[in-house]
């Protein structure tokens, strides 16, 4: 009938996780499976306006884009009773944006290891979205979700508890999410993302290099994971940064600061891609046979 809503047949909604005008994100229990879901619910777009062509495009990308480590996982989208909605992996360790948030909070910093490894999973990611001819267009930490799995390895076996913890090892994943500015690099259609994280030349229109975009707004995300933040949202310092000026982190070594300068490059040309900076002696350091 109608009247039921798929929604509420489906899920069982735990609580809001996010919000802003694009709608709401909420945390669910998928009724059949039992796993947790992210779904995101919004106001159906107008036949033929951008948001109707944006949400299609994440749809579309999510199709696509099938599943990859670093890239957050889709699973179903539907729309009903005027309501769009997408139902995604859920990423149980918040964005990279609140992580920011809490370590300034707690006066942590990310380590130089911990900038690298964020690096490597958005590369990864990135490497694989461009393979696929597709630009992210709005990398930035509130887009990049954390999963975070506890391992017990049992230290040498034995089944005794010595009562540390040092036998709970934790990974952390990072995820590259929200594909509503993805577009396709041979019929690109830009919709820019956030100006914080904008290279000079896409507001310039030239879209001649998109790829590069993705590199210039990772590289001040990393950037800014290490405490090079707030980002400006235009004036000198906007400038500045789009001139290729960026004070040094104090916990990276000159080759990682020169490597933020490399991705964010004036010119994208100059730019390595994912795949290369994945190569590059900073980020993977090559072992030397
Ligand atoms: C605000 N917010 C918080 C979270 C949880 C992070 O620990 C979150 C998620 C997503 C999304 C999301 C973004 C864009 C489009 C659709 C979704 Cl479900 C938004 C999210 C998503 O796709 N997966 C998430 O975990």
């Amino acid at each position: 009938e109608s009247n039921i809503s798929r929604y509420e047949q489906e899920f069982l909604e735990v609580s809001c996780i996010g919000s802003g005008e694009f709608g709401s994100v909420f945390k669910c229990i998928n009724r059949l499976d039992g796993c947790e879901y992210a779904v995101k619910k919004s106001i159906k777009p107008v036949a033929g306006s951008v948001n109707e062509r944006s949400a299609l495009n994440e749809v579309y990308a999510h199709a696509v884009l099938g599943r990859h480590q670093h890239v957050v996982r889709y699973f179903s989208a539907w729309a009903e009773d005027n309501h769009m909605f997408i139902q995604n992996e859920f990423c149980n360790g918040s964005s990279l944006e609140e992580l920011i948030k809490e370590y300034n909070e707690d006066n942590k910093i990310f380590s130089q290891d911990d900038l690298r490894t964020l690096l490597i999973h958005i590369l990864e990611g990135l490497k694989y979205i461009h393979s696929m001819s597709l630009i992210h267009l709005d990398i930035k930490p509130g887009n990049i979700f954390i999963s975070r799995e506890k391992h017990y390895n049992s230290i040498n076996g034995d089944s005794h508890d010595d009562g540390f913890e040092d036998d709970e090892a934790e990974d952390v994943t990072y995820k590259i999410g929200d594909l509503g500015h993805v577009t396709s690099l041979h019929n690109p259609v830009v919709e820019e993302g956030d100006c914080r994280y904008l290279p000079r030349e896409i507001l310039q229109e030239d879209y001649s290099h998109l790829p590069k975009a993705d590199i210039f707004a990772l590289g001040l995300t990393v950037y800014e994971a290490g405490g090079g933040g707030p980002l400006p949202k235009n004036g000198v310092w906007w400038h500045a940064i789009r001139d290729g000026k960026l004070k040094d982190l104090p916990q990276c070594t000159r080759d990682f600061n020169d490597l933020f300068k490399l991705m964010i490059h004036p010119d994208p040309t100059l730019r390595p891609s994912a795949q290369c900076l994945l190569q590059h002696p900073a980020v993977s350091p090559t072992v030397s046979m």
